[in-house]
């Protein structure tokens, strides 16, 4: 990981145990700009311009707000993005094909499709046939075997679970994660299910619960760390939470308010959970930026280990 976790006596010296004083509202959008600029040296460093593809078919509005931000940072970083907008009746045999030109193309060094997929393709098939060390998402099968044997050295690790990692040590040293009840809420591939393979790593005391568990709220109120990734708005509140718990909020909800506006939140009540935690992660500016930054971070990578074995072959 490229950002050492801040000491963990800025926790304490801004949020001491009392009830009425106020959480860290961890700035996602900071941790996420520190992030960007370990990239953008280690890019100049290696002399490389790292290519990033990305494949769009259709479109829907999760999806709009994350290609927006995607290809501003890549330029940022001095990256090649290249992005294919595919219309919705696209088959699968067309993303097949044009995935495996991708593959074959040594100025890629990251494929990314776009989740979810129009319903004629089987986004099963189609993540599986990315070239592993072209998988910038982490959803291949050799990577999730890669995070869940622990064997991460070379493995690209899903970005929005690598990104919340950092969010948590941002506010808590190893050692205090160490032992430490996490509460994961939500058992996706692309959150839920790798976020608990990293808390694991981090030595946390791992418990995933979901739509058909028995008692969420009870498990919820013993965890030291809550992480949400359930897609529901508001779906977790105050009375969830224990006094002092580290809450990420995975969650990226559109909704309209009374007035007609649309507002993005999260998964978490958080204008009543905030006065109970010691640090929350705030929609937008919290997990959102770091999602986007830890793209950049493994499709860089991605082309330094492409470059490192083109040159031990040579
Ligand atoms: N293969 C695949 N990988 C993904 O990682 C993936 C995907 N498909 N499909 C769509 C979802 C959604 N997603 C977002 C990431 C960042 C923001 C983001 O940057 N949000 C900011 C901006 C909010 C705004 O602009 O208002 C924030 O939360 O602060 C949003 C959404 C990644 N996804």
């Amino acid at each position: 990981m490229a950002i050492a976790p801040l000491s963990s006596s800025k926790l304490s010296a801004s949020n001491s145990k009392s009830q009425s004083c106020d959480a860290v509202i961890i700035d996602g959008k900071q941790v996420a700009a520190d992030v960007i600029e370990s990239v953008k040296s280690r890019r100049a460093m290696a002399d490389i311009v790292p290519g990033l593809a990305v494949i769009l078919v259709g479109n829907n509005a999760a999806s709009s707000v994350y290609v927006r931000n995607k290809s501003a940072k890549a330029e940022e970083c001095g990256f090649a993005s290249q992005q294919f907008d595919l219309p919705v009746d696209t088959s699968e045999q067309e993303v097949l094909e044009l995935i495996n030109s991708l593959n074959n193309d040594t100025n890629i060094h990251g494929i990314l499709v776009q989740l979810p997929l129009p319903k004629q393709i089987d986004s099963h098939q189609v993540i599986q046939s990315i070239a592993p060390e072209k998988d910038v998402d982490g959803f291949h099968y050799l990577n999730t075997g890669k995070l869940t044997t622990g064997d991460t050295n070379d493995a690209l690790v899903p970005c929005t679970p690598a990104g919340s990692i950092q969010l948590i040590k941002s506010v808590m040293g190893a050692s205090e994660l160490s032992g430490k009840h996490a509460v994961v809420v939500g058992r996706s591939n692309i959150v839920g299910k790798p976020m608990a393979s990293l808390l694991l790593q981090e030595n946390c005391t791992v418990t995933v619960i979901h739509s058909r568990t028995n008692n969420p709220g009870e498990i919820c109120r013993q965890a030291d760390i809550v992480v949400a990734a359930v897609g529901i708005p508001n779906f977790i509140k105050e009375d969830w939470i224990k006094q002092g718990a580290v809450v990420i909020d995975v969650g990226i909800n559109r909704i309209t308010t009374d007035e007609g506006k649309t507002k993005l939140v999260g998964d978490v009540d958080f204008e009543n959970v905030r006065s109970k935690v010691s640090a929350i992660t705030p929609v937008p500016g919290g997990v959102g930026p770091m999602t986007i930054s830890m793209l950049m971070q493994n499709t860089l990578d991605a082309a330094i280990r492409g470059k490192s074995l083109i040159t031990k072959e040579s």
